[in-house]
């Protein structure tokens, strides 16, 4: 395993093809450090003898301890670390880990190569490649991002009826070394920072939409690949050190007529797989938001019960209803993953087909819980916002900038209007308040809003996702035994 250290070295040797701001940076720009931090500490926490059994595994290729965020779940107990791992290093980074972007992709396309390579009576190979590049990427400790999100154009037309062929990546040629890709993934989280982004489609597929149904790997700088990034960053802060400084950066990610050699191609062409790949890297992903979302609610938790303490409103009603009611959406959102870990098996949900054995033998999360929780506490994100804001009064919205805290004819000024709580010392309310800001009331913090709601998919895909499994009849059948009515 690679030490964060190492993977700074890795990162750096990456071409340019990062633009911001107008100009090309590398991935050393200073606004980027914040991100190379949060990815840093999955590195950190797997030689941390108080967090490495939840985040390492054995690698089922090679025997080997690996970073859990390169491993394939061979049983419900490593569901379960995966959701416990992304908990408790979102709770120590503020927020978004960043990496569990690339092991969801690659347990969806572990199990899509190898049911397509079945569906093709062994006639292609994308399995054995997909196993060969999960070697490397294990053996190098490598961080992955996935491009999933398409631009997709007009919302009502499928790709096939885009006025724009390209508004879905698709392969525009097939050539003896490998396919020609051309199409744009937006929002991809930490890709700028990633060592490869793995791509794989959006949505489910028609037969006439074979060209669309394609997954694949490639470096984060390989030739013809153009990254737009947006930073999410805090404001910088000169004397008062936050204990993580977290950020983010999202890209879009431009294919401009890439070579994809054929080892590095894990589907092309079959549309029901790319179909399945979507959906399956969907559930994996909001089994993951089981992980951190909680996480995000220990923090929103200990902001409320904080801002309260320091207003001096503590023991009012409204605010022991208010804690309740942040503490339950996160742990109802934790037990749905618990119970989707639980119930995990290499089985998956395909519309129009059922549940069926799937994959491998690699272990699935139970959909209906996945979703149910991504649901419940994607739906929250502004409801807990709104509790936040109710409890903090204007505070966030207005609180002096660093230097003019620490200006010194404004300093004892400050200090005295400043304090609230006669008991928590005035510095440690600033800090406080400069935190709470970071959280609630910054751009950055208006960004997690709303990756907390959109981030693997909006909560009208879960909908769709529930309700197009869930037993609804044997429900309606119940009604209709207590009520007496007939049974059809
Ligand atoms: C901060 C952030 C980080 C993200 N990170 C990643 C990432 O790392 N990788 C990745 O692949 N994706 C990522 N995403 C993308 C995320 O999965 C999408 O935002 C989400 O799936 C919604 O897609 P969209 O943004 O294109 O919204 P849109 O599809 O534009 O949705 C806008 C509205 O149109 C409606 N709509 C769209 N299509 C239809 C339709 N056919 N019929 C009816 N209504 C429709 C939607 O319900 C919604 O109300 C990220 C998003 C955010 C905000």
């Amino acid at each position: 395993m690679r030490t964060k250290e190492q993977y700074i070295a890795g990162l750096n040797k990456l071409g340019r093809n990062l633009y911001y701001k107008g100009e090309k940076i590398g991935r050393d720009h200073e606004d980027l450090i914040p991100s190379v931090d949060v990815i840093g500490a999955t590195f950190e926490a797997a030689r941390n003898p108080e967090i490495e059994d939840l985040c390492t595994a054995v690698s089922h290729l090679t025997g080997d301890k690996i970073n859990r965020f390169c491993h394939v779940h061979q049983d419900t107990n490593d569901l379960h670390k995966k959701q416990d791992m992304t908990r408790a290093l979102c709770q120590r980074t503020g927020y978004c880990v960043g990496r569990c972007m690339g092991v969801d992709a690659l347990n969806a396309i572990n199990a899509v190569s190898y049911e397509a390579d079945r569906g093709n009576k062994g006639e292609t190979g994308y399995h054995g490649n997909f196993l060969k590049w999960l070697e490397y990427f294990q053996k190098n400790d490598l961080v992955g991002s996935c491009a999933q999100t398409d631009a997709k154009g007009e919302r009502l037309k499928r790709p096939s009826k885009q006025i724009d062929p390209d508004a879905y990546l698709r392969v525009v040629e097939k050539k003896r070394d490998g396919i020609v890709v051309r199409g744009c993934k937006v929002h991809i989280t930490f890709a700028a920072v990633a060592d490869e982004i793995l791509v794989l489609p959006t949505r489910a597929l028609t037969p006439e939409e074979g060209d669309y149904a394609v997954a694949f790997a490639v470096p984060g700088d390989h030739e013809g690949v153009k990254q737009v990034v947006h930073p999410h960053n805090f404001r910088k802060r000169q004397r008062l050190a936050r204990g993580f400084n977290w950020g983010a950066a999202d890209s879009y990610v431009i294919f401009d007529d890439v070579l994809v050699p054929w080892e590095r191609v894990f589907l092309c062409g079959e549309h029901q797989h790319g179909g399945i790949c979507a959906l399956l890297f969907a559930l994996f992903h909001r089994h993951s938001y089981s992980g951190c979302k909680p996480a995000v609610g220990d923090i929103l938790l200990g902001l409320a019960s904080l801002v309260s303490e320091v207003n001096g409103i503590e023991k009012a009603d409204h605010v022991r209803e208010h804690l309740a009611e942040l503490i339950t959406i996160a742990e109802l959102g934790y037990a749905a993953g618990y119970t989707a870990s639980s119930l995990g098996k290499p089985e998956l949900f395909i519309p129009g087909v059922g549940v069926r054995r799937y994959g491998p033998g690699s272990y699935i999360p139970n959909s209906i819980y996945a979703n149910v929780g991504r649901c419940l506490t994607g739906d929250s994100v502004y409801h807990e916002q709104e509790i936040l804001c109710k409890l903090a009064g204007g505070m966030p919205a207005t609180f002096p900038f660093e230097q003019d805290l620490f200006n010194e004819d404004l300093k004892p000024l400050l200090d005295k209007y400043i304090r609230r709580n006669p008991n928590i010392p005035v510095e440690e309310q600033i800090k406080f308040w400069l935190f709470f800001t970071d959280f609630a009331c910054s751009a950055a913090g208006a960004v997690f809003n709303y990756a907390g709601v959109h981030g693997g998919g909006s909560p009208i895909m879960e909908q769709i996702a529930i309700t197009s499994q869930f037993d609804i009849t044997s429900r309606k059948n119940i009604v209709k035994r207590l009520a007496g009515m007939k049974i059809d």
